[in-house]
């Protein structure tokens, strides 16, 4: 089942290696099929050099249990989930161990927006999570999506697809899984250059009405609810 959505699932898992983004097993990426209520996922702990696109996972969005699939689905199955569940208009999720991304993630920062090519495509600082409390411990994977959603009470996920779970690592979403690696890149590249910016200058900031220009630029003037108590 679901074999055309397995094989984009299967090649935005090879686009990881192929952008840099994660090293051996490390990360995955996963799709889903709403109207079936099915996502496909990557097995866990299995080398992307073996990978074949019928190694793919099909898990059910309402239970978490396999439909389809002879290996476990990856470890961070339970956090996809939750983001499908929380972020309706989302149809791919990424998680990596990328090295910028996650150097801030392991200093607890946000990756904060103070250049055009951020504002191109991330509306907001993409945050960074609060720790998780003792109580979340016992079902981590899945508590790991409620501290995303609870760093998106005030902001538009569609319009910054991206986050720092603290001390772990980021994960990104999109249109589909493509994506969703594709703004796993991009977050890549803007913690870089902010990390850089930031050595240079400390106190940099961002001239608010150029985050507007540049994302509404490419983002449509629909893009952004300027209404007082939208999420932005
Ligand atoms: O973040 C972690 C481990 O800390 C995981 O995301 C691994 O990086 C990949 O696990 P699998 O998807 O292979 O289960």
């Amino acid at each position: 089942m679901l074999e055309e959505l397995k094989e984009k699932v299967f090649q935005a898992n090879l686009d990881l290696v192929k952008q840099n983004l994660v090293i051996f097993t490390w990360g995955n990426v996963s799709g889903i099929d709403r109207e079936k209520g099915l996502m496909v996922i990557k097995p866990s702990g299995v080398s992307y050099d073996d990978m074949k696109a019928e190694d793919m996972v099909v898990v059910e969005l309402a239970t978490g249990k396999v439909v389809e699939g002879t290996m476990n689905p990856s470890s961070d199955t339970p956090t996809h989930i939750e983001l499908y569940k929380a972020f309706p208009n989302i149809s791919g999720v990424v998680h990596t161990h990328s090295t910028y991304a996650t150097a801030f993630a392991q200093a607890g920062l946000s990756i904060p927006n103070i250049g055009t090519t951020h504002a191109d495509y991330f509306y907001k600082d993409i945050p960074c999570t609060r720790d998780m409390v003792e109580s979340e411990m016992a079902e981590y994977e899945k508590e790991t999506g409620t501290v995303i959603i609870d760093a998106f009470k005030d902001i538009n996920p569609d319009h910054t697809p991206g986050v720092l779970v603290k001390c772990h690592g980021p994960f990104s979403w999109g249109t589909s899984p493509a994506n969703a690696v594709y703004n796993a890149k991009v977050m890549e590249q803007c913690a870089k250059m902010a990390f850089v910016s930031l050595t240079l200058n400390p106190d940099t900031k961002m001239n608010p009405l150029l985050i507007e220009k540049h994302y509404l630029r490419k983002h449509g003037p629909n893009a952004y609810y300027g209404q007082p108590g939208q999420k932005h």
